[in-house]
């Protein structure tokens, strides 16, 4: 299944590079950098504009994973958002595009509050610049939690590895989520993982994504790190997925997950996502 080029925005910088962006959830599908795919994207995903894509940069708002009070990790990575600014050069010479998600009759009967999330996103040269900021509208403070959930390409998750992550303490939620300390230096994956890092490090490295190539994460206000593969039979299991895409992708996700963001009457929360190649 294609998306329909009615609900695409694409940012081109020349150079063959350029980032498309579904307006269903805002959300990233596609990086290519030089004429090289960063991102992965399932070639099961569904665009219907009503499930979550599977891939991309899913953005996860207001609540990180199961929700009692609606869709597992929100409903901002399944409602359409608007186009604020068309893609448009900077000074610099990038090209940014700014889009917004207000609070709706369908979001405030899950979540009785009112809201405006923005997601500017730019393309320099080398990176892909995602800022994320959440103002709240209302007349009570609010509690939620967030997360950019980027699917990374890469050629053979077995020989990637991920920096930043040494000494700390991580929720296993594939155990419980119960609390692990990690003691490696950088983190492989050869099973089925699924871990929130606590307080991570504003960068990582993710090594070996393709041709040997290393990809670099920074993070601004986005405390924690989840790591995620779902393996061989957990990704056979998901229709949008595929046993045979598990070892083409790997999930490292700068969020604020682990404790919720207590945001004030009329304040913003602003955090941001650069990947540079
Ligand atoms: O299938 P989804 O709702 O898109 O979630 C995909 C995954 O997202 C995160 O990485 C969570 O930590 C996982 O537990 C979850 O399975």
């Amino acid at each position: 299944m294609s998306p329909n080029p009615k609900d695409l925005l694409v940012l081109d910088r020349g150079h063959n590079t350029t980032c498309t962006i579904h307006l269903h959830g805002a959300t990233v599908l596609s990086w290519i950098l030089k004429g090289e795919e960063k991102i992965f994207l399932s070639p099961k995903a569904v665009f219907d504009n009503k499930k979550a894509i599977r891939g991309g940069i899913p953005v996860v708002f207001p609540c990180f994973g199961p929700w009692e009070l609606g869709p597992a990790h929100g409903f901002a990575r399944i409602s359409r958002w608007e186009v604020i600014q068309e893609p448009k050069k900077t000074e610099a010479g990038d090209i940014r595009a700014i889009l917004v998600l207000t609070d709706s009759e369908s979001s405030r009967k899950l979540w009785n509050y009112s809201f405006r999330l923005t997601y500017t996103v730019t393309l320099a040269e080398n990176s892909l610049v995602t800022d994320f900021s959440v103002t709240n509208k209302s007349s009570e403070s609010f509690d939620f939690t967030c997360l950019l959930h980027t699917y990374f390409r890469v050629d053979d998750i077995n020989t990637v590895s991920v920096s930043g992550l040494k000494g700390l303490k991580y929720a296993d939620k594939v155990r419980d989520g119960n609390l692990f300390s990690e003691d490696r230096e950088v983190v492989t994956i050869r099973e089925n993982v699924d871990r929130v890092y606590i307080a991570t490090e504003n960068t990582h490295l993710i090594s070996n994504t393709l041709d040997g190539k290393t990809l670099t994460i920074s993070k601004s206000n986005f405390p924690d790190t989840v790591v995620w593969n779902p393996w061989k039979a957990k990704a056979a299991a998901m229709p949008d997925l595929g046993e045979e895409s598990y070892p083409n992708m790997v999930c490292v996700e700068a969020g604020h997950v682990s404790s919720p963001v207590n945001l004030s009457a009329g304040a913003t929360y602003n955090a941001s996502q650069t990947l540079q190649a």
